[in-house]
């Protein structure tokens, strides 16, 4: 039973497993050259940032390779530009981007990314949060035709090494599977926009108390509609002057959670500024003008799998937000019709953050998937999905 993971400084499922790191290791330990890897493949770093014919490699692979729903009817389509966006924040290391080719044709056979990311965790007896610079882990990727050939743990090792070899011991990763051992588990929940698409490429199912109408769609239609227009007085995108004041309310929002990031301004700018197609953030400003609340969501669409009307599921997922002078099912109701105007099918989210505060009121409904949190070399107790802040894309 998990052959790999048994080897690793993850929790082995004993109880009570110390809290902080689980093994102490220095530099001078970390192996200085790549991890071994079969002849006829080879490492590769694609320059994500600089050339779009390497994002396009792992634009490519993902697009084919990556996350699918357990029916397979749906699989993630990262963006081009979503994917530079996500693998490129202040400080990235590009080595981080660990891809692997076949040495023949130089085609790409499988990728992991890691990014720098400061977490704050509070240790569960209460008291103040620590700090800690960690990696996190994403886009774990292998070509179908090279499936279970135990190349996953061929690629964590690596990763783990380029990790190590700057002195950092710790990574957070999410993940569709149980691995050992989750911190928490959230759970999806699907905000209709589109419902006639929705059922159409079998995402919903008319809800059986709808047959009794004459036309169950139009009613459905009706149910899901929203608002053309923001209710909020003072909503509007954020633009660059906003930076100051969303990370100020951000992070103050966030350190009320028992594991979430920490943002410096190049980071707020980076992570939070609108990006046509990828990101979309929303603030109250007040009369000053001033940002007093915060919202966003990005653009996640999937392909879908052998449907003969519709390729595309057009989703968006909700992201960070600070609700101070509106409360976040105010707020959230505003991300729904600038949802559907732009084009959106859904809206989906977690159970995470103050989400569930808005859950019900909004129309979501829960979805079958589930998103699991893992740290990698850091003891901690499960705790409940609604004191993580952090969001994964
Ligand atoms: C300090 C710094 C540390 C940095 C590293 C921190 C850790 C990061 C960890 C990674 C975080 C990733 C976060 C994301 O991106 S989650 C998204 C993962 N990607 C997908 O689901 C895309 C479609 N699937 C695939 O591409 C492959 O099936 C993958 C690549 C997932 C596995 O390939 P394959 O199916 O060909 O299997 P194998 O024969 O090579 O290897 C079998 C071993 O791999 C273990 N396995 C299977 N799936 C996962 C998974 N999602 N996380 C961790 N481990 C996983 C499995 O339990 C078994 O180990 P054990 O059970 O026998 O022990
Ligand atoms: C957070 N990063 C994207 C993600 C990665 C892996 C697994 C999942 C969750 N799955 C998605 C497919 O449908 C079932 C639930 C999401």
């Amino acid at each position: 039973m998990h052959e790999f993971w048994s080897t690793q400084p993850v929790p082995q499922g004993e109880k009570e497993a110390q809290e902080g790191p689980l093994e102490k290791k220095t530099v001078d330990d970390v192996p200085k050259s790549p991890y071994p890897i079969a002849s006829v493949l080879e490492w590769w770093v694609p320059d994500v940032l600089e050339s779009e014919d390497d994002l396009r490699q792992i634009y490519e692979l993902l697009r084919d390779n990556y996350v699918e729903d357990d029916d397979s009817m749906f699989r993630f389509n990262y963006s081009h530009a979503f994917l530079k966006w996500a693998l490129t924040p202040p400080g990235y290391v590009k080595e981080w981007h660990v891809a692997v080719r076949r040495k023949n044709d130089k085609s790409v056979v499988a990728f992991i990314s890691g990014i720098p990311i400061d977490i704050a965790v509070k240790p569960s007896a209460g008291g103040d949060a620590e700090v800690r610079k960690m990696c996190e882990i994403n886009f774990l990727c292998i070509h179908k035709r090279l499936r279970e050939k135990k190349l996953a743990p061929i690629l964590i090792k690596e990763v783990t090494r380029r990790v190590n070899v700057l002195d950092i011991w710790q990574a957070v990763y999410t993940a569709g599977i149980v691995l050992p051992t989750p911190f928490t588990s959230a759970q999806y929940f699907h905000r209709s926009l589109n419902p006639e698409k929705l059922v159409a490429i079998r995402f919903s199912r008319i809800p059986p108390q709808y047959e009794k109408f004459q036309n169950p769609m139009q009613m459905m239609k009706r149910n899901y509609a929203v608002p053309n227009a923001p209710a909020v007085r003072g909503f509007r995108e954020m633009e660059a002057g906003d930076v100051p004041a969303v990370k100020s309310i951000l992070n103050a929002s966030l350190a009320k959670f028992s594991v979430a990031p920490t943002f410096t301004e190049e980071e707020v700018h980076h992570w939070l500024l609108p990006r046509e197609g990828v990101v979309f953030s929303f603030v109250v400003a007040d009369s000053n003008n001033v940002a007093t609340d915060f919202v966003s969501f990005y653009s996640l669409p999937s392909t879908v799998i052998g449907n003969s009307k519709y390729n595309e599921l057009n989703a968006a997922y909700t992201y960070y937000y600070s609700a101070n002078t509106v409360p976040i099912k105010v707020l959230m109701g505003d991300v729904l019709s600038a949802a559907k105007a732009k084009g959106f099918d859904v809206v989906n989210t977690l159970d995470i953050l103050d989400n569930k505060e808005f859950l019900q009121d909004l129309k979501f409904g829960p979805g079958d998937g589930n998103l699991h949190y893992y740290f990698y070399n850091w003891g901690y107790p499960i705790v409940q999905p609604k004191s993580v802040g952090l969001v994964m894309l």
